[in-house]
């Protein structure tokens, strides 16, 4: 069989900040080959840092040779550069998982995808139980709720006691808190209904907490995961990272673990 993907894997990374680093940090059987942010000053570190090559023109970086793209930017980065990126015929690993919270935009981007045969894997990212929560697109669901804690320098909050910031739908809340909350959009594209979410502030926390409550057919789930914030941007926790790295990781794999 012919291998999907170079040896090793050729990896171009759009936003070269915290993930972005932590990838280049520890990487193994792939290469980020390529790199382009935003900010000229901050690829090139990068790029002097990890020997990617250094890009500040979307074009000229879609153009090198490249097995997959990993996005580790922004909603807006999504919305602007990911039709782009699988136009030029690539595969797409995406973690601002926010942007698909728009439905015209996501149908337009998968029907993309479906027509030139790429994939856009969405890591697990901040939280565990992606997997099974899948179950509802093919079960009754009655209930997918997110309970998301952070402390007040995660969310630049100036709030002194514990207080609810937000309470309603999955992609009300990630239009008003981009930066930490794409995990409420993941849970809900997985389940195939749009998960309800509180999202708390907690000037006592040092951990970046999610707590995700599930009933249906099958029975009921409640699954907690305390998580360290990323040390270069306390918004992001550091599961995120690595859940992007082990999906890299694992892409080439002929063993594939969970649903
Ligand atoms: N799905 C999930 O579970 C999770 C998702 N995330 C999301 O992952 C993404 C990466 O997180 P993290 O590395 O911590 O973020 P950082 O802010 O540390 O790094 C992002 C980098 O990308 C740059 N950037 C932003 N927008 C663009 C753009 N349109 N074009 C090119 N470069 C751009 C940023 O520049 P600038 O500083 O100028 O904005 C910055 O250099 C974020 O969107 C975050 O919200 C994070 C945690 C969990
Ligand atoms: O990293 C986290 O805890 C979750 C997060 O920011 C997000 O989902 O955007």
């Amino acid at each position: 069989m012919t291998p999907i993907y170079s040896s090793p894997m050729k990896v171009g990374v759009i936003g070269c900040g915290n993930v972005g680093s932590i990838l280049a940090e520890r990487q193994k059987s792939f290469k980020i080959v390529a790199a382009y942010d935003s900010i000229p000053e901050r690829v090139a570190a990068f790029s002097d840092k990890y020997g990617a090559k250094p890009f500040s023109d979307i074009d000229a970086f879609l153009q090198e040779p490249l097995d997959i793209v990993v996005e580790v930017a922004s909603i807006n980065a999504v919305k602007d550069l990911a039709e782009k990126v699988l136009l030029a015929g690539r595969d797409l690993i995406l973690l601002s998982v926010g942007a698909l919270a728009d439905d015209a935009f996501r149908k337009e981007l998968l029907t993309t995808a479906k027509q030139l045969h790429r994939r856009i894997h969405i890591p697990s990212g901040a939280i565990m139980g992606l997997d099974n929560v899948r179950v509802g697109k093919i079960s009754r669901v009655d209930k997918l709720f997110l309970k998301t804690t952070k402390p007040s320098r995660s969310l630049n909050s100036n709030e002194s006691v514990f207080k609810c910031l937000f309470a309603g739908k999955a992609r009300d809340c990630v239009a008003l808190y981009p930066k930490n909350t794409n995990v409420a959009i993941s849970l809900s594209l997985a389940c195939g209904r749009e998960a309800d979410v509180e999202l708390w502030v907690d000037p006592k926390a040092e951990q970046n907490m999610h707590e995700i409550f599930f009933e249906g057919e099958f029975g009921d789930a409640y699954i907690r995961i305390r998580n360290l914030p990323a040390p270069e941007n306390p918004a992001t926790s550091y599961l995120a990272a690595l859940s992007v790295l082990s999906l890299l990781e694992s892409l080439d794999s002929p063993l594939v673990i969970g649903a």
